[in-house]
């Protein structure tokens, strides 16, 4: 990338700005922000400060187009470069970083950058100009020196980056798009000072590239406070000041709060509003009457600033057109990132348009340029034409976008999402999610280790319990039925309870990224589960292949590969079980209490444990899975073997030492038959669930 190349960031102005929520005590509207007006400049760094429940994130929200408070109401007008902003677009040039980081732990920075930049760019951008953003990037944000590092968890065993680190990475994985305008909630929360300084200084230099920097904050050192450009303090909803941070301390000053030399004012500021009895209001009134001088001033220096750094480019590249080193949306080396305006007509004039990256040549950029000369010498009634367009076009878009909101994350809505218009395809989303998920299964210790060592550790330990049956009749048959229940057993609690701890660590992530359209629950199935169910099947195979010849069951390899099959179509919907309990509830613990009942009226009714189930019971008989796959597997088992009885020396058919409490009613093909369609089914209610938990937010 050329350093000197400038981003276009995005001019952003809202007026009187209300929003509130269903409050569910009273059922009526709660209003969290108040008659709020504001402006975002590029090149700029706006910072939102206030007390706790001031409404920071609220108005942060509300700017970035993330509040997804059911039933909430936004009133006010909020535009982009000068026209009202439409949802899709604003959301194409923009990115929201959260206040908590999450990333994959067992990536590297390298890795999570690049996998950001496959799901967010568009296939026709070649992987050669991936890799050299990712790059861009990680030098960006002054992280080369640990891009091979481990992302890290500690709860899990995994050394990683520092904290400082882990937050530049967050802002990396946004900024692989090339962002216009940049938002981010709380940056340099629960960061000791060095660290929140070294975001605040990455998020300065990110704003004097031209980007429109947005951030809240909630108290900051004096050494932060110096990379401020411009400052929003917020009490109870209201603004109090809006304007140059500059300009702050002076209009304090003026509304009769001098701040004492020596004090941090960030801090001197949240004590008069917060302490002072009727400050607050004062200021927000008195803030009202400034406002139009406050932002005058706010424009002038941006102005100002522009009109430096352009006379800069001028003197370093005298041969060179102004703004021609300018990037709408970025770009790297040679190719120039573009976002295409959805619609040339409506959005002539700086309107950020439609949703699309393009790549462009220097060609058709000229080309651009020219047809917005003649957009703008066509003059006054065409302005009007293209306002009603721009408004239709954004009700066409809000539109859309509700429709997004009903299908909920579906594989169109993440390919259009993903680069905000140019569809990354289905088979790549789930090519890049599978390889996330192999690198996450070998590099992660809890994940494979321990997993691969319950199950060997359980397999000799049932092989030694049942050591060599024999063949007594009334002993061996007992001893093959209890251990077929002892392996279900296992194979019923490791794999599903596997399912909510992974699930647990993962639905954050899922849930930024399926918010971001960055792919839809579809590819995420897919990926998760072309990984997962090989997983599942050398770890069933390893299991089996220590306890069966153990234990001594029928040596022949059709017995061992009808075990096989059967253990594995139980461990996938053990897997699924445990899937459907953790996304049927909020958090992990609520899983487990539901996953340890539901697993305990499955072993309940296996046909082991009781004689006669109650008739009000018999359903749970009928829908459990373990009843089909224990009847076939014993059939299997006792059709090929015979027993001797020790009293008269008699050999029985096998068959006839099968206990009548695991007879199903149905052949042993049919029960294979129930256990085949419950794997389907399992597959089915879980994508639905997914949908559903997409839908609900339970993510
Ligand atoms: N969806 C919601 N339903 C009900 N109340 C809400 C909702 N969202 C925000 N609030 C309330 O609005 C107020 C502002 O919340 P917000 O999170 O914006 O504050 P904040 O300034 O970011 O606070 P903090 O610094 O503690 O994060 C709070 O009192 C909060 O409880």
């Amino acid at each position: 990338m050329a350093n000197s190349e400038h981003v276009r960031g995005a001019l952003i102005e809202w007026h009187d700005v209300n929003f509130s929520v269903p409050d569910r005590s009273t059922g009526q509207q709660k209003r969290i922000l108040t008659g709020m007006h504001g402006l975002a400049q590029p090149g700029r760094l706006l910072v939102i400060m206030g007390p706790s429940g001031a409404g920071k994130s609220t108005l942060l929200d509300v700017l970035a187009c993330t509040s997804s408070s059911r039933g909430a109401v936004c009133e006010g007008r909020i535009s982009v470069d000068g026209a009202p902003r439409s949802l899709r677009s604003f959301r194409a040039i923009s990115c929201y970083v959260q206040q908590r980081d999450v990333l994959m732990s067992s990536a590297t920075v390298r890795e999570v950058l690049l996998t950001s930049a496959l799901l967010k760019l568009p296939r026709s951008v070649p992987l050669a100009h991936k890799r050299a953003l990712v790059e861009d990037t990680l030098r960006e944000l002054d992280l080369t020196s640990c891009a091979d590092t481990l992302i890290g968890d500690e709860t899990i065993g995994l050394k990683g980056i520092s904290g400082g680190q882990k937050r530049r990475v967050s802002v990396g994985v946004e900024l692989v798009k090339d962002p216009r305008v940049l938002f981010l909630d709380e940056p340099s929360s629960g960061l000791d000072s060095e660290m929140a300084l070294s975001v605040a200084t990455s998020l300065v230099a990110l704003a004097r590239k031209g980007r429109t920097v947005v951030c809240t904050i909630h108290q900051p050192n004096s050494d932060i406070t110096e990379c401020f450009d411009d400052f929003l303090l917020l009490y109870g909803g209201r603004t109090v000041y809006g304007g140059l941070w500059s300009g702050a301390v002076d209009f304090f000053a003026r509304n009769g709060f001098s701040c004492p030399t020596f004090k941090n004012p960030t801090d001197f500021f949240m004590s008069v509003i917060t302490r002072t009895e009727g400050a607050a209001e004062a200021l927000a009134t008195a803030y009202d009457k400034a406002r139009p001088a406050l932002q005058d001033e706010q424009k002038t220096a941006a102005a100002a600033e522009e009109g430096q750094r352009k006379q800069q480019q001028r003197q370093q590249q005298p041969g060179r057109e102004e703004g021609e080193g300018e990037r709408s949306g970025g770009g790297r080396d040679h190719v120039t990132l573009q976002m295409a305006e959805g619609d040339q007509r409506g959005s002539a004039g700086g309107t950020p348009g439609g949703a699309a990256f393009v790549v462009v040549g220097g060609q058709l950029q000229q080309q651009q340029q020219q047809q917005q000369q003649q957009q703008q010498q066509r003059g006054g009634v065409e302005e009007g034409w293209q306002q009603r367009q721009r408004q239709r076009q954004q009700q066409q878009e809000e539109k859309e976008e509700e429709q997004e909101g009903e299908v909920g994350g579906g594989p169109a809505a993440a390919a259009a999402g993903a680069a905000g218009g140019e569809s990354v395809p289905l088979w790549f989303q789930v090519y890049v999610l599978s390889v996330r998920y192999w690198r996450t299964w070998i590099r992660n210790p809890v994940m494979m280790t321990s997993e691969l060592v319950q199950y060997a550790f359980t397999a000799v330990f049932i092989g030694l319990m049942y050591c060599r049956f024999n063949d007594v009749l009334g002993k061996g048959d007992f001893n093959r039925v209890s251990c077929i229940w002892f392996s279900f057993a296992v194979l019923c609690f490791t794999p599903s309870y596997t399912a909510v701890t992974n699930w647990g660590s993962e639905r954050l992530l899922l849930k930024r990224e399926l918010g971001q359209r960055l792919y839809g629950i579809t590819s995420y199935y897919l990926a998760r589960y072309s990984v997962l169910i090989p997983f599942q099947l050398a770890q069933c195979l390893l299991f089996l292949a220590v306890m069966y010849f153990f234990a001594g069951f029928q040596a022949s390899a059709g017995g061992f590969f009808t075990f096989f099959a059967i253990f594995s179509m139980f461990q996938i919907v053990s897997e699924g079980i445990g899937a459907c309990c953790a996304l049927s509830t909020r958090t992990t613990t609520t899983s487990v209490v539901l996953l340890t009942f539901v697993l305990l009226v499955v072993l309940a009714f296996s046909g082991f444990l009781t004689t006669s189930v109650p008739v009000y019971f018999r359903w749970m008989q009928k829908t459990s899975y373990l009843t089909y796959a224990i009847s076939a597997l014993v059939e299997r088992e006792f059709s090929h073997i015979t027993f001797r009885n020790e009293a008269t020396g008699e050999v029985v058919p096998g068959m006839q030492a099968y206990p009548d409490t695991l007879r199903t009613g149905l052949s042993y093909s049919q029960n294979v038959g129930v256990l085949a369609a419950q794997v389907a089914g399992m597959e089915v209610i879980k994508v639905m669930l997914f949908n559903l938990a997409h839908r609900l937010n339970l993510m």
